[in-house]
């Protein structure tokens, strides 16, 4: 059977004399955490920025992918202060759905997410690992296909980690998106990803890619990074 790829074609960036990207092609896995790899600098978080859109890609035959509906989960929750959990999480869809549609979405996502005792408080009163589900839920309530995490869990203990990895793969096994996830952690690759695409060298190149199952080690991917 053929595999259902989302192809990300010619990635071209320079930043002053250094060319990360040159004519850089990546398949990505429809509908699986496709997590990406790779040393520090190589150009993990450049990949995604260029794919949303939120930095240009430096050749203009390249179409990022803001039209087809994107979420992002970053390091840092971009939560707004001045709105409740709950109001945070139904502004994203305002203009998608009926009132009734965003309060049945919205409980099922904070249901989902573990944080329905907290739908009236203010960010502000809130946890990192707390507000980090805040914005997993803000995320999935969105009609995106692709969700793109960039070090979501970087400033989370350990506990709230596991909780909130715990969260994502119960999310991800009742509805289907394709998520692009940048991780440093191989621990959390292992545990999150369908598959693992190893990047490296300069201009990037994908090294290998890794299907995820119960034999794969994090050896394996050091000995590729
Ligand atoms: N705005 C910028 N101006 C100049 N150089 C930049 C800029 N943004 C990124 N770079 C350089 O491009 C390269 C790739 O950066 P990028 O942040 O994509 O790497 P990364 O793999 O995500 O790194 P890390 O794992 O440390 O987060 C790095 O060498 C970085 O210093």
């Amino acid at each position: 059977m053929e595999e259902i790829i989302l192809s990300i074609k010619n990635i071209n960036k320079k930043y002053n004399s250094r060319i990360v990207y040159e004519n850089f092609n990546i398949d990505f896995y429809l509908n699986k955490v496709n997590c990406i790899v790779g040393k520090s600098g190589c150009g993990k978080s450049t990949i995604l920025n260029i794919i949303s859109g939120i930095i240009p890609n430096d050749s203009n035959d390249f179409t990022s992918l803001e039209s087809i509906g994107l979420s992002y989960i970053f390091q840092e929750d971009r939560l707004i202060d001045w709105l409740t959990v709950e109001e945070n999480i139904k502004l994203v869809v305002k203009k998608h759905y009926n009132k009734e549609k965003i309060e049945e979405l919205s409980q099922k996502y904070l249901d989902l997410v573990g944080i329905e005792e907290y739908k009236n408080n203010y960010p502000q009163m809130l946890s990192g690992g707390v507000r980090q589900r805040v914005n997993i839920a803000r995320a999935f309530i969105y009609p995106s296909k692709v969700i793109i995490m960039d070090e979501p869990f970087k400033s989370i203990d350990i506990k709230n980690k596991m909780i909130i990895m715990d969260s994502l793969k119960e999310i991800l096994k009742r509805e289907s998106r394709t998520v692009l996830f940048v991780t440093h952690d191989m621990d959390e690759a292992i545990y999150l990803a369908d598959y693992i695409f190893v990047l490296g060298n300069s201009p990037v190149q994908v090294m290998q890619i890794f299907e995820n199952n119960e034999y794969l080690t994090k050896k394996e991917l050091y000995e590729v990074i």
